[in-house]
């Protein structure tokens, strides 16, 4: 299959990004981060999490976050909602997009929401038909596709029962996620040929956390497969709270960097997305975890 000339970035560093963040992080630097994002030509914005508050203390100020931003034309926000409970809060918010998040590993499904899979669905069944009542629209998050942190190695057919799962309630599209990422080319593909059994490439995103230094690799084979939509977080920041080692999401700059060079186009600034980087890197008194950043910082400091 040839590449796709085209591909659609969904920065998801304010929020997959921030939510582990051990030191209170400002609203106000999350939204400057979501501003910076959407200049640098961001047309997708994940930037918080409807959670409780116990379990995911960094997110506690999604209302905050949500009525501080000055929102752009054509730019998609979206914020997770495990439950009505949390969609009713993110309601008042108007995000244009919720995102309900299962696991095709029962272990971390229990450790990140507190729930079995089966059970996961039936809330989340809930969640989609309110969101659709009430014209926004739904994306579901498939953790641990590859691997778990509790399970070990995930077999592609736990990926197509829960993306058949997600399909037979309503969920509009889906992320492959390899939580951990402990996957390599193949598995990814193997996981993504699992969600086509019920969802078409148009309507599946990447989703590769870095941890092992395979996720562009991954992201070049999912688009050797179509996949045209992935999910990245700028300076590469993140790590799940409920993922021990995990590290952040691929750096949304190593992905533009990468999909630049190969001729595909983005839409986005890759230098007004270093600055965005930059400046979330020292709000948080530390490098950039982009080596795109790094390389491109440093040349410029001459
Ligand atoms: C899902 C729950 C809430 C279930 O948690 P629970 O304890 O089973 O919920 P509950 O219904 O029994 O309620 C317990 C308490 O939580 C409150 N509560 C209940 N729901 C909400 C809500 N929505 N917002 C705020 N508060 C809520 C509820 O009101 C009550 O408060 P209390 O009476 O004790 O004061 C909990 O497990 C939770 O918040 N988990 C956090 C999950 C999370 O955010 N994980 C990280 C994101 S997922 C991820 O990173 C993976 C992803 C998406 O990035 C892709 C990838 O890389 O794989």
């Amino acid at each position: 299959m040839s590449l796709p000339s085209h591909v659609r970035l969904i920065d998801v560093g304010p929020r997959d990004g921030l939510q582990n963040e051990k030191q209170p992080v400002p609203a106000a630097v999350k939204i400057e981060l979501v501003h910076r994002l959407q200049a640098a030509g961001l047309k997708e914005i994940e930037v918080t999490s409807y959670v409780s508050p116990k379990w995911v203390p960094q997110m506690a100020d999604n209302h905050e976050v949500m009525q501080g931003l000055r929102r752009a034309p054509g730019v998609r926000y979206s914020v997770l909602t495990p439950n009505l409970k949390g969609f009713e809060a993110a309601l008042r918010d108007r995000p244009d997009e919720i995102v309900v998040f299962g696991a095709a590993s029962e272990a971390f499904s229990q450790k990140n929401i507190n729930c079995s899979i089966a059970e996961s669905i039936e809330r989340f069944a809930s969640v989609v038909a309110a969101a659709k009542a009430a014209g926004i629209a739904v994306r579901g998050a498939m953790s641990c596709t590859v691997g778990c942190p509790y399970e070990g190695a995930i077999a592609p057919e736990r990926v197509a029962y829960l993306a058949g799962l997600m399909k037979g309630i309503g969920v509009e599209r889906v992320d492959v996620a390899d939580t951990i990422g402990v996957g390599t080319p193949r598995q990814v593909q193997a996981a993504i040929e699992a969600t086509l059994a019920h969802y078409d490439i148009d309507h599946i995103s990447g989703h590769f956390h870095d941890t092992y230094g395979q996720a562009l690799a991954n992201t070049l084979a999912a688009l050797q497969m179509g996949v045209w939509n992935f999910q990245a977080s700028v300076a590469g920041l993140g790590g799940c709270p409920y993922a021990k080692g995990a590290t952040g999401n691929v750096a949304t700059e190593d992905v533009v960097y990468m999909l630049h060079g190969m001729g595909i186009e983005t839409g986005i600034d890759l230098d007004a997305l270093v600055d965005a980087g930059a400046y979330i890197s020292e709000q948080l008194g530390r490098p950039s975890g982009s080596r795109v950043a790094r390389a491109l910082l440093a040349k410029r400091a001459g």
